[in-house]
């Protein structure tokens, strides 16, 4: 008999539009959520777009998360206790996003993302990335109930939070590439669907990369789009594979090496060069994905990262050693060898 099960948890209200932001009170009323919310924010967000939300509620608590980190989701998690809050509202990037989407299911309240920017798929995905001492933790959350991602909003946003968000959307292609050599070789579950429409997300991306343009409003909206359809593909899975390879444990590596220094996208991107290499060869895709991260202005070097060559070299020998998940680097790159595809690929 055939006894599979599986539960897709997916946003029930997407909201993708110029001024959107104005809708988040609509959304929550269609969502029938009653009572009073807490907006999780940060600093620049709240500058930009706080007082926006705040106005479509009769009652609202706000906290800031400076942050991130499981010390932040205990805060959200009191505030909201402190607040009698029934459920939350994560304005912001990445930061307040993922730390409102962790402490929302803890609490078992629902909560609604309005990304700031177009920074990576968390912004919509059931998944939390928590940094935490010199780690990091990707935890299973559910999604969000709505998403209202305002096309305005995140146009204006530092340019480079965009083109990260593209770069997280390219690296689908060797994401994908390592969860089907893991199948193969490890038996792990696997979605042919997932795989597609992660697949499809970044063939998108990338055949519309000439509507991605700083100033370019219609920007946002093809990135945005992309966002949601690769979150969608990590619920479909229930697991972030369709999104997240070996190039995400050379990013979480070079979280660890060097805190700060680039953002996650665009670790990914430089990421996805070497492993679609290390996947394909010299004559394979890995000119393709240099060459879409030019055409967006993400990074493709260690130097265009901030990152120093040994850094880069550190992160690659030492990928594997993160997390259990079998990629293209399980096992171990050598150092000679993560030298010269580096070398060869121009990322050094
Ligand atoms: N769940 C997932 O799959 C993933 C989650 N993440 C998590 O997301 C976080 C990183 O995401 P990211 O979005 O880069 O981080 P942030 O939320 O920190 O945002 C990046 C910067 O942009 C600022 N900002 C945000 N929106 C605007 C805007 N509209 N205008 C001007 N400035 C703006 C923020 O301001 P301020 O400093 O005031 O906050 C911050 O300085 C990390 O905590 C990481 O763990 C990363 C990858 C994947
Ligand atoms: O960043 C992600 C997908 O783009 C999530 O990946 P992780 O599960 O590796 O944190
Ligand atoms: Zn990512």
């Amino acid at each position: 008999m055939f006894g599979k099960t599986t539960w897709i948890k997916l946003p029930r209200n997407v909201l993708v539009g110029h001024g959107v932001v104005d809708q988040v009170g609509a959304a929550v009323e269609e969502l029938s959520l009653a009572g009073r919310p807490l907006l999780v924010t940060s600093p620049s967000p709240d500058d930009i777009a706080g007082d926006r939300v705040r106005a479509q509620f009769e009652d609202v608590a706000t906290t800031t998360v400076d942050e991130a980190g499981f010390s932040a989701v205990g805060e959200v998690i009191e505030a909201a206790e402190a607040a009698d809050a029934t459920f939350l509202v994560a304005l912001g990037g990445g930061k307040p996003i993922d730390i409102a989407k962790m402490a929302a299911d803890e609490l078992g309240l629902g909560f609604v993302s309005v990304p700031t920017a177009a920074s990576h798929d968390g912004i919509v995905s059931g998944r939390s990335s928590i940094p935490e001492g010199d780690t990091r933790h990707s935890v299973a959350a559910d999604p969000p109930l709505a998403v209202i991602a305002d096309t305005e909003l995140m146009a204006n946003a530092p340019w480079e939070l965009t083109t990260a968000g593209c770069a997280d959307i390219i690296s689908n292609y060797t994401a994908v590439k390592d969860w089907r050599l893991a199948r193969r070789l490890k038996n792990v579950e696997y979605s042919e669907y997932a795989a597609a429409l992660s697949e499809m997300t970044a063939e998108m991306l990338v055949d519309n990369a000439d509507s991605i343009k700083q100033g370019l409003e219609e920007s946002a909206w093809v990135v945005s789009k992309a966002l949601v359809s690769s979150g969608v593909a990590m619920s479909i899975a229930e697991s972030s594979r369709p999104a997240s390879g070996a190039e995400h444990l050379f990013s979480h590596q070079l979280d660890r090496i060097a805190p700060g220094a680039a953002l996650h996208g665009h670790q990914v991107g430089v990421g996805s060069i070497v492993t679609e290499f290390l996947h394909t060869g010299e004559n394979g895709a890995w000119r393709d994905i240099r060459d879409a991260l030019r055409a967006i202005g993400a990074p493709t070097t260690a130097a265009e990262l901030g990152v120093d060559d040994d850094t880069v070299i550190e992160a690659l020998t030492t990928a594997h050693e993160i997390r259990d998940r079998y990629t293209i680097l399980s096992g171990g790159v050598s150092e000679d060898a993560a030298r010269e595809v580096a070398s060869f690929t121009g990322v050094v």
